[in-house]
């Protein structure tokens, strides 16, 4: 774990002391956008993106180009599910860098700015004409992914529709804050009284979530969004991972009957299992974080079946 500071990599943790021991998250600095008339416009071929099977921001991208059928325009490049002195790593094929042969993803961000200062982290959606990073915020990438190449693809299934954007943005930001980030701002925190805050709201906003989805199918109402999506990232991760690792463990997701039928239904949403690649995401978590679980052992359970019938 680590970033880089004027081009130069320093292997560094989170620096959770200075805000009471508390993670705070640091925003993504590269945020363009795609469109027919900007600087970077819909093209078949000429997009690469580079994630992390174990990260939920990374996965969030994966389900939106399966989704969005733009699996045939916009390869994809995996790394190595460890994250340790040189952040994120490519390793043998298939887990290695098809463009550059990079060694570790840091160098990609240095090719795109040789000065770069920040957190080194996936997704990145990266243009292989102009060889610079387009966006590195999964929150964008989605909505890229989401428009941006209907005409190419003809799939206009939209995740994102103008009469729900308000309702969507809602419940994206208490879901962002308490939940996809609050599992982090548990598992990261460095003291007690930051860990139980984070903990307290998770639960509350799972509770909120629970509440929600015995009056409705999904997050905004009827229909499948991307606050959906979203939230399942985290969801599939949380009885595997969260609960031990990041100690969140007031109950899993199987014991929350509404959200345990919500997350199983969108995994069996057409292709989005092939996604979720669970051992990648025990091998990261387990043993990335050193600080949390030294001797980096990875639990063999639980066992949970997300294929089991809706009922
Ligand atoms: N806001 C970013 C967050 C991405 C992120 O933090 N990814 C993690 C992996 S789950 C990462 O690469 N972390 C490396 C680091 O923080 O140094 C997004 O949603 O795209």
């Amino acid at each position: 774990m680590g970033l880089l500071v004027d081009g130069q990599w320093h292997d560094k943790w989170y620096d959770t002391e200075k805000h009471g021991g508390r993670f705070v998250r640091s925003e993504s600095q590269f945020r363009n956008d795609i469109s027919p008339t900007g600087r970077f416009k819909p093209e078949s071929g000429r997009y690469h993106l580079y994630v992390s099977y174990a990260c939920p921001w990374a996965h969030r991208a994966l389900i939106f180009r399966r989704l969005k059928g733009l699996e045939q325009h916009i390869d994809v490049s995996v790394v190595h599910p460890l994250m340790l002195e040189n952040g994120w790593e490519f390793a043998d094929t298939p887990l290695h860098d098809p463009l550059y042969n990079n060694d570790y993803l840091y160098q990609l961000y240095l090719k795109a700015d040789p000065n770069y200062s920040g957190r080194v982290t996936v997704p990145v959606l990266w243009d292989k004409q102009e060889q610079t990073i387009v966006n590195n915020e999964s929150a964008d990438i989605i909505r890229i992914f989401n428009l941006a190449f209907n005409e190419l693809t003809g799939n206009h299934d939209d995740y994102y529709p103008p009469s729900l954007r308000e309702e969507i943005d809602e419940v994206n930001e208490w879901v962002y804050n308490d939940i996809n980030n609050g599992v982090y701002k548990c598992g990261f925190a460095t003291r007690q009284q930051a860990y139980e805050e984070a903990f307290t709201d998770l639960f509350a906003a799972l509770d909120r979530v629970e509440a929600i989805l015995a009056k409705q199918p999904y997050l905004a109402g009827a229909q499948l969004t991307e606050a959906d999506w979203r939230l399942f990232t985290t969801l599939v991760r949380f009885d595997a991972v969260y609960f031990g690792h990041f100690k969140t463990n007031r109950q899993r997701i199987v014991d929350y009957p509404n959200m345990w039928r919500y997350v199983r239904g969108l995994y069996q949403h057409p292709g989005v299992a092939e996604t979720v690649v669970m051992d990648h995401i025990k091998q990261h978590y387990y043993g990335s974080h050193k600080t949390i679980n030294p001797t980096q052992i990875v639990p063999a359970g639980p066992d949970i079946d997300f294929n089991q019938p809706l009922e």
